[in-house]
């Protein structure tokens, strides 16, 4: 059974070596969609029954991994360094220096590492997570799902 739940989080970048507008300082209202495998618990001992996973703990969970550090912040990729020098010459912004350009794909793909490490150490034997949809706009979006990210990860460490 796969269950999902959406969050909305507000964040500023930049595509630095984008061609045309998206190389200015920029804001998005991001959609994440998190999609999580596993069977219903049966059991009616427990709260839990008839659930995968009580939506309420999918959403702390996914907060305190991922939405929180992300919410109001300003993603900048470390390679571009005017931008990352003037953030960090901010007293407490909230900064969140990535080693890639904050384009969707490559969001998307660090919100999948983060949140499967939170799941494979809590849940392993009983949940997955299974898939992201992370919306930069209305239009505009990126997809991935666990059997092309784990794939890739293989890949990349043969
Ligand atoms: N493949 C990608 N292309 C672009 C990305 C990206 O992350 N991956 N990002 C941008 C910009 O940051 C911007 O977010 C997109 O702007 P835009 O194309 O204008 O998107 P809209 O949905 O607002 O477009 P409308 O034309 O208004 O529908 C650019 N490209
Ligand atoms: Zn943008």
């Amino acid at each position: 059974m796969l269950i999902t739940r959406k969050f909305e989080f507000d964040a500023g970048h930049r595509i630095s070596t984008h061609q045309s507008q998206c190389r200015n300082l920029h804001g998005h209202r991001y959609v994440l969609e998190v999609t999580i495998s596993g069977n219903i618990i049966t059991d009616d001992a427990v709260p839990e029954q008839g659930m995968v996973m009580d939506f309420s703990n999918v959403k702390r969970i996914i907060q305190e991994a991922l939405v929180d550090q992300w919410d109001h912040a300003f993603l900048v990729y470390a390679g571009d360094t005017r931008v990352l020098e003037f953030l960090q010459s901010m007293d407490g912004h909230k900064t969140v220096v990535l080693e890639v350009q904050p384009t969707v794909e490559n969001l998307a793909l660090i919100a999948f590492d983060k949140l499967q490490r939170v799941f494979r150490d809590r849940y392993a034997d009983r949940l997955a997570l299974e898939h992201i949809r992370l919306f930069e706009t209305p239009n505009c979006w990126a997809d991935i799902n666990r059997v092309d990210f784990d794939q890739d990860s293989d890949s990349s460490n043969a």
